[in-house]
Formats: structure tokens, sequence, C-alpha cells
């Protein structure tokens, strides 16, 4: 993948190395690229804020992230804005081009607080702004707040002021696996060129209020160079990559695809995978499921050919997949509704099939069973599509361990077991074996609900199916399933909308982004 488009998620130490890149290697000064950011923060500012009736707080800490707040407080000073700047650190930590900036701010004669010298005139005036920009802390933040800047974040989250933080909310670290720590709650975070793993990681995300990203002027081959290959999925990327259909095309190019599952206690589920499918273009699908339920998916799935399976209590029969021919098939998908009772080796099943296979829900759980076999890869795309709970069952953590640690545990596994895991959850990532990784930025808490994971099985298996490059149709699919729901939701209540409701939303979900 890459091009000019992509936008990056990074770790502090990850933005350190690409900053220092682009200032040694590039030749764009650090004072240069301080100057862009608090431009481009601003500008974004003149969006928002109206002159009359404004009263703007512009909060200033040690780092460069405080340098940042020093040409946005020129900026709006200069465009007229009642703005206060206050410093937070004492004068002499200032140092580098945040003091640059600093001197900068001085010469052109604007003055600003101090809060070392009188911190009581700070929190005297503190409720009377509208608006405060945050500038204290970027990041280059460790560990828990320290004294004064604890007090001042605090006394931050009681205003009512609109707080909009500038590239973090102040004490929020900015990589995974960091203790969790008490920051600003900003009501909008401007983040500056690449999104933080934080930002999409809950309890941290929620502190980031609305957030929007600033280009502040790093070329992409600093982010190139520094190895970064996490990336943000946004609708622009699908819009570019959904396959167009050619006039003449047959149904048999548009794949075949099979999918297996269901048991008698949850039959619905493999209706909803195979609809899904259905509705995200497959050119045929065929259900394998245990044949004593094979009237309450076809009831459903009119389109779908059926393949009856042996069945024992009510599951597929413990040989019952040795039966079934995958010849005929470009991928798979195994899991939906199909039960736990039994046991199954999927791996020698799939080994030499060269077809994509997704892997949810219930597969999930066999696949836990003999996952040392898959660390040698197969013939075929291996997919899997966990829920954090699912997660913990594959490697063995806690469910509070992988919320913490998605972006890593998620590339280890993959990696290791030679699978694309698409791991779901607000924020879906999806990591290949390569290392690469994607965050999704569609979908809302309408999807947090049964049968939302089938759904999105089935889209996996038709679009991995319908595009030459695989990863690019997983991600596609996981970008539509959110987007349908986004769209449900401005219809009608979140909590009101179900799986089915998606499925069908599928067909106006697809148009819009084809024709946006
Ligand atoms: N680099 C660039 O070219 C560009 C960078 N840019 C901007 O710079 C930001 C990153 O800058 P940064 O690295 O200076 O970090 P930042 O968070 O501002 O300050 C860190 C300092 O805070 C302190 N401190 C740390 N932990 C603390 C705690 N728990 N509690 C209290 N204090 C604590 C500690 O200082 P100390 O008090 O120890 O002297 C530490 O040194 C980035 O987010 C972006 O906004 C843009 O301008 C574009 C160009
Ligand atoms: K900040």
């Amino acid at each position: 993948m890459g091009g000019n488009a992509d936008m990056y998620v990074v770790t502090g130490d990850e933005m350190r190395r690409i900053d220092a890149f682009t200032m040694d290697q590039v030749g764009i000064s650090d004072m240069m690229l301080m100057e862009n950011a608090g431009s481009a923060v601003f500008s974004r500012l003149l969006q928002r804020i109206e002159p009359s009736g404004s009263r703007i707080l512009v909060l200033i800490g040690t780092g460069n992230n405080g340098g940042d707040g020093f040409v946005i407080g020129r900026k709006l000073m200069e465009a007229g804005f009642e703005t206060d700047i206050w410093v937070v650190p004492p004068d002499e930590k200032i140092r580098g081009a945040a003091k640059g900036h600093a001197d900068v701010f001085a010469k052109c004669g604007h003055r600003y607080g101090s809060f070392e010298k009188d911190s009581s005139l700070f929190y005297e005036k503190l409720p009377s702004y509208t608006h405060i920009i945050d500038c204290l802390l970027g990041t280059g933040v460790k560990g828990e707040l320290r004294s004064p800047y604890q007090e001042v974040v605090d006394a931050v989250n009681r205003t009512h002021a609109c707080v909009i933080s500038v590239d973090m909310p102040s004490g929020i670290p900015a990589e995974e696996g960091a203790p969790a720590a008490a920051g600003i709650r900003a009501d909008r975070t401007m983040i500056l060129q690449a999104p933080k793993e934080t930002t999409f990681l809950f309890p941290y995300a929620e502190s980031f209020g609305e957030w929007e990203v600033a280009d502040i002027g790093i070329p992409d081959c600093s982010f190139k160079n520094s190895g970064i290959t996490k990336y943000v999925r946004g609708e622009s990327d699908v819009c570019r990559t959904l396959p167009k259909r050619k006039a003449n095309v047959h149904k048999g190019a548009n794949g075949k695809g099979l999918v297996v599952g269901g048991s008698r206690g949850m039959p619905g589920a493999l209706s909803l995978t195979t609809l899904a499918a259905l509705r995200t273009g497959i050119g045929l699908c065929t259900v394998a499921l245990p044949e004593d339920i094979r009237l309450l998916v076809t009831q459903n799935a009119a389109e779908a050919t059926l393949v009856n399976l042996p069945s024992q209590d009510g599951e597929i029969a413990p040989d019952g997949l040795e039966a079934l021919d995958l010849t005929p098939y470009d991928g798979v998908a195994i899991g939906p509704g199909m039960g736990r009772a039994h046991r199954y080796d999927l791996y020698g099943y799939f080994r030499v099939f060269k077809g994509t296979v997704v892997i949810d829900a219930d597969g999930l759980n066999h696949l836990s069973r003999e996952l040392e076999n898959w660390k040698d890869g197969r013939d075929g795309l291996t997919v899997i599509t966990p829920h954090p709970g699912e997660m913990a069952v594959l490697t063995g953590k806690t469910i509070k361990e992988v919320e913490r640690n998605r972006f890593s545990i998620s590339r280890q596994f993959a990696r290791e077991h030679q699978m694309v895991v698409v791991l779901k959850g607000p924020y879906t990532i999806t990591s290949t074996p390569e290392g690469e990784q994607w965050v999704n930025t569609s979908g809302n808490p309408a999807l947090a609900k049964g049968g939302s994971g089938d759904v999105l099985t089935g889209m996996i298996l038709a679009s991995v199916l319908q595009h030459s490059h695989k990863i690019e149709g997983i991600l596609n699919a996981v970008y539509v399933h959110g987007h349908a729901a986004d769209q449900l939701i401005h219809e009608r209540d979140e909590l009101g909308v179900t799986a089915s409701d998606v499925i069908n939303q599928l067909p106006r979900a697809f148009h819009s982004l084809r024709y946006p």
C-alpha cells in the first residue's frame, strides 16, 4: 500500500524519530515545524471561534507543545481575538524551539502571565474564558502529572469552557501500555500530522473528544524512512479502492464463497453471514450446515445454495467437514453459530486450500485449541475476526490486557500465526503477518450487539473475493460495515439498530461511497 494519502499512527518515540529525520535529513527546522503547527491549528480555530464574545486562554507548558502555544497565541492576538497566554513552568525551563518562539512572541510586543509568579490571578481569571487552548504537554509526557500541572489540569476540567487540545490532551500518554493517566478532557483535539496510538484506545480515546488532524508539513518520506507501518483507514481510502464491475461480468467472476457453521441453537448467525455476503456482492454463495437446521436458514437466504453436513447433537458432526469438497470455492467463512460441542481439525482441513479462509465466532474457539499448527501458515490467506474476549482466549491474556495493548497484541499474533487479525471493537485494528496495521474509523455503539460480527464475517468473505488486493478487500468490508451503521443512526436511535438493519443498509452504504 502506501502513497501520499496515507495517514499514519505513531507512538511518542516514533514521532520523535520522524521529527528528527525531518530536521536532520530533510532539512526542515524545528522552528519551521512549530510555526507550521501553530499556523495549522490557528487556521482551524478560525473556523470554530468567533472573535466577538469569545475570551481565549492559551495554556503553555515546558516542552515543544508549549512552543506551539506561543505561535497560536501570537496569531490569535494579531487577529484581534481577546486572548490571554499563561505559562505554567518558570521561564528558564523553556528551551530550544519553544524558547525561540517565546522570543518571537515577546519581540512582537506580546506579554504572557506567569503561573509561577501569580497563580491566584490565574485561578481567578480561569472561569471567565470561553475557550481554552491546551498546549501544556504533548507527546513528551511521562508518567503521572506532577505538580502544578495536575492542579492546573483539574481546574481546567472543572471549567465550562470549550477545551481544545493541541496534538494531545495534556497528561494522556501517546502510546498503548502506559499506565492510565488523568489528563485534560478535551472537547476537541487538533492532532499534529499523525494520530497517536491512544487516540484509538479506550479509556484514553474519550479524553480526545472530537479529533481532527492538521498537516504541519512533515513529508511522507520521514514516516517511510522511520519504518512506520500503522495507518488510519478512512472514507477516501475506501472510495478510491472499491472495485468497479465491468458491464459484461458474470457471477462466477465475483467469487464463489462457502459459509460453514450453524447449529440447532444458533441458526440465525449463519443466515446473517450469508445475507451479508450476498449484500456485499458475492457472485455465488453456498451454505454448509448441519442438515437438521437447513430449513431455518434457507427461509432467509433464498439466493444461497446448500450443502447438508452430517449432524450430531444439533452441530456439525466431528467428521462432518471431511465430506465437504472445497475445490469449487474461492473462499470460506467458518464459525458463525457453529457451536462448541465437538472438535475439528481446522488446520488439517484448510492447509492446502488455496482460497481465503475467514474464521470467526465459535470457529475461533476451535482454532484456539490447535493454534500451534497454524504457525507454519497455509496455502491461502487466513483472516480471523476476534472481539477482545475472543482475542483474550486466543492469546491467554485478560480482556483488559488486550484492550490496553490492542496494537502490539494483534500485531504479534498476526506475525506468529501467519494470519490477518481483524481485532474488533471501537476503532477495529487490522494487522497483517508482515506487520502492517490499519485503524478503522467508521462505526458506532449501535454495532455493539449480537449478530454484528456475523455480518462482518460475511462481508469480509465477499469483499476479499472481489478485490485483487485482498487486504484492501478486508479493510473496505470493515469500513463499510461501520459506515452502514453510521448512516443508520442519522435516521434512528442506536438502541434499535439491529444486525439485520445493517445488512439492509449495505446497498445504500456502498452507493454513497461509490458516488460520494
Ligand atoms: N519536535 C518537533 O519538531 C515538533 C514538536 N511539536 C510539538 O512538540 C510536542 C512534543 O514536544 P516535547 O517532546 O518537548 O514534549 P512536551 O510534551 O511538549 O513536553 C515534555 C516536557 O514536559 C515535562 N513533563 C513530562 N512529563 C511530565 C509530567 N508527568 N508532569 C509534568 N511535566 C512533565 C518535561 O519537562 P520538565 O518539566 O521535566 O522539564 C518534558 O520535557 C508535540 O506533542 C507537538 O505538540 C510540534 O511543534 C511540531 C514540531
Ligand atoms: K496538549
